[in-house]
């Protein structure tokens, strides 16, 4: 019986098959393309961590493809062009207007270096689309060239005299005006083609000062995904008007000098908050909330920012309070300090132990009703909650976040995700309650991950704000996966001179970076099966100067965050780590701090100082060996059987 529903069901999907392929020539033909996919050599993926709002930092980074495009450069001139040249090449690459701006005013015979450089740029073209199917590479091609591009870079066998065919088109770009105009959409072209697929593992926003700008070039990327970070989770928070998270995003805006990106970046009017500050704040010199790293604001400015600083912060205090009161599921509330303070001695007691605060000027706090916000502060939030919530540019980042994003991911054999797997001291799996039930491992990441789409999808209301309370408890829980330490010490940070109150311990995970029956205790809860896996996490920062290294448990674990972030750069010593995992192997790349986008094109610096060959396989890795190879697998097995089908007389081809 139940064979026979099957069959029926085999045969009604073969039937559909049908209407895409209803000729044997048809299906023949796919199942011949879809083949010749399999053997071509599998597409760079390329990993990229803890952006932190460094826009520039990062666009280089994309442009350079860690290295990708130096080595296609070094495959195809080998020894014919020196390192200076390649250097120059490598460049125009990634910078083509500005190089040729630059070019311009330094060359005398600009239709010889339009020549040369055509032709490099064709041969380096030609390499880098090798690895797609004509199909593949039609779809890239910008569409003014898109003709003249396919026909440089593909081989044609029916012209004789090639040489001067091509030479042709080459001197009729130049001698129309278009060779600047084609050396750009070629470089694009390169750009676009040398990376087939982009990971980032999370930490886009905060510290820096444009993550609003990383967010519109990665709508534009051709094809990535995204495993949220803390940090991305809090402005998901913010965006889903959670007022937590709206006040730790100002903060954290304010503390580094960049409110900017709220008011230039997203139109978030601030002004509420500015007035506020001004007038309660007016007198105090917030000095425990100067600005963080560089900045570049005005005296005035600085004062204004200071306060604004202070005032989010007690807000936020606030608010936590209340949050980790009413939601007591969460477990967290040892994290509200204000009823800790002393008010009238300015002190606080934290574990049975009393500390002098650095600042005891709260003039909007209640020592009887600590967190209750004054009604100016209420207002001043709502006020922001209803700029966040209705900030165009905003939510259509965030959606964007949603569509490509998830809390780990698993690709060609890779576990990806950005913090850790919640452990005990001893190694096993960490029970976490969520609301009713507990979950561990994957499940927890997994109800964690529906709890964030139901703050933004959710139509029952209840469930929607337990959603938009779930992303501030994924940012700041110890028990969060995406944050993994035993608390966030903001408050003492600001506070508290005491260095140990600063302190923020990891999570037992971090412990256990080497230890191989851990990781594949991980592999198995993840279910990720293969010989080549990794785990490829972000969010810790690997400290080069002291000698750490981002390989971990003999190259089975990646940790690649090595600080983007320039405030981060001192402890770290490099300015992160990358990873490429092309057809050859996993090779990481180190970055020195990038200075500017101007040096990198004057100079021709690639912030690129070191490459570390991870893993490199004797055998080239096809499509074939990918999940891509593995879903056209199965499409060429049913057209297969739809092929027999068609022999077999149990359908008939529509000619
Ligand atoms: O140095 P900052 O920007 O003040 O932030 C420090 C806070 O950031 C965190 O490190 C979280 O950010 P990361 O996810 O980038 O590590 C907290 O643990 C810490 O309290
Ligand atoms: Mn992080």
């Amino acid at each position: 019986m139940r064979e026979k529903v099957m069959e029926k069901m085999k045969l009604k999907y073969l039937e559909k098959m049908a209407e895409l392929y209803p000729t044997m020539a048809e299906a023949s033909t796919e199942i011949i393309n879809l083949q010749s996919i399999l053997n071509l050599p599998k597409g760079t993926e390329h990993f990229i961590t803890d952006i932190h709002g460094e826009y520039e930092a990062f666009s280089h980074v994309l442009k350079n493809g860690s290295g990708s495009i130096r080595r296609k450069i070094d495959t195809v001139f080998g020894h014919t062009m020196n390192k200076q040249e390649k250097k120059s090449l490598a460049t125009l690459i990634y910078y083509p207007k500005e190089k040729i701006g630059l070019i311009k005013k330094q060359e005398t015979d600009m239709e010889e270096w339009y020549k040369i450089t055509l032709y490099r740029l064709i041969e380096v073209c030609k390499k880098a689309a090798s690895k797609y199917t004509r199909s593949k590479v039609r779809k890239a091609l910008p569409k003014d060239f898109a003709y003249v591009i396919e026909e440089l870079i593909t081989e044609r066998w029916d012209i004789t005299d090639k040489e001067s065919y091509y030479e042709q088109i080459i001197c009729t770009i130049i001698d129309i005006g278009r060779a600047e105009e084609f050396i750009i959409a070629l470089s694009e072209l390169i750009q676009r083609l040398v990376v087939d697929h982009l990971h980032i593992l999370g930490d886009i926003y905060d510290r820096g000062p444009a993550p609003h700008r990383i967010m519109d070039k990665l709508e534009t990327y051709h094809s990535l995904d995204v495993q949220w970070g803390n940090h991305d989770i809090l402005w998901m928070g913010a965006a889903a008007g959670q007022e937590c998270c709206i006040a730790t995003v100002i903060r954290i805006c304010a503390r580094y000098g960049n409110l900017d990106i709220l008011e230039d970046g997203y139109g978030i009017n601030l002004l509420p908050l500015a007035t506020f500050a001004l007038t309660y704040y007016k007198d105090d010199a917030c000095q425990c909330f100067k600005i963080k790293g560089n900045h570049q604001l005005n005296p005035v400015e600085q004062d204004l920012n200071m306060k604004m600083h202070k005032a989010i912060s007690i807000i936020q205090f606030k608010l936590e309070g209340q949050l980790l009161m009413r939601r007591r599921e969460f477990g967290m509330a040892d994290r509200a300090l204000l009823d800790d303070i002393d008010y009238s001695e300015g002190t606080i007691r934290l574990k049975g132990k009393e500390y002098k605060l650095l600042d005891s000027y709260f003039p909007t706090i209640d020592a009887e009703n600590p967190y209750e916000l004054s009604r100016e502060e209420k207002e001043v939030v709502e006020r922001l909650v209803s700029a966040f919530v209705s900030c165009e540019k905003l939510q259509n980042h965030i959606q964007f976040l949603l569509k490509k994003g998830s809390m780990y991911k698993i690709f060609n054999g890779n576990l990806l995700y950005h913090g850790c797997i919640p452990m005990n001291e001893d190694g096993s799996l960490k029970e976490v309650q969520i609301y009713e039930k507990s979950y561990r491992g994957k499940a927890l990441y997994d109800v964690l991950e529906c709890y964030v789409r139901k703050a933004f999808m959710a139509r029952d209301g209840k469930e929607k704000e337990r959603g938009k309370d779930m992303l501030w408890y994924i940012w700041t829980s110890p028990n969060s996966p995406l944050f993994g330490k035993n608390k966030m010490a903001t408050f003492e940070r600001y506070f508290l001179a005491e260095k140990e109150t600063h302190q923020e311990i990891k999570n037992p995970y971090y412990n256990f970076l080497e230890s191989e029956e851990i990781a594949e205790r991980i592999f198995e809860e993840f279910q990720v099966k293969g010989e080549g896996r990794h785990i490829v996490n972000g969010h810790v920062p690997v400290h080069h100067t002291s000698g750490e290294s981002p390989i971990k448990c003999k190259g089975k674990i990646l940790v690649i965050d090595g600080g983007f972030s320039r405030a981060y750069q001192k402890e770290t010593g490099i300015a992160g780590y990358t990873l490429i995992y092309n057809s050859w192997g996993m090779i990481l790349a180190a970055h020195e701090p990038f200075t500017s986008t101007q040096d990198a094109i004057t100079k021709e610096s690639d912030i690129l100082s070191d490459s570390i060959l991870v893993k490199r396989v004797t055998e080239r890795k096809n499509v074939g060996a990918t999940d891509t190879g593995a879903k056209l697998k199965e499409r060429i097995a049913e057209l297969k059987e739809l092929l027999d089908a068609y022999r077999n007389g149990l359908l008939v081809e529509k000619l």
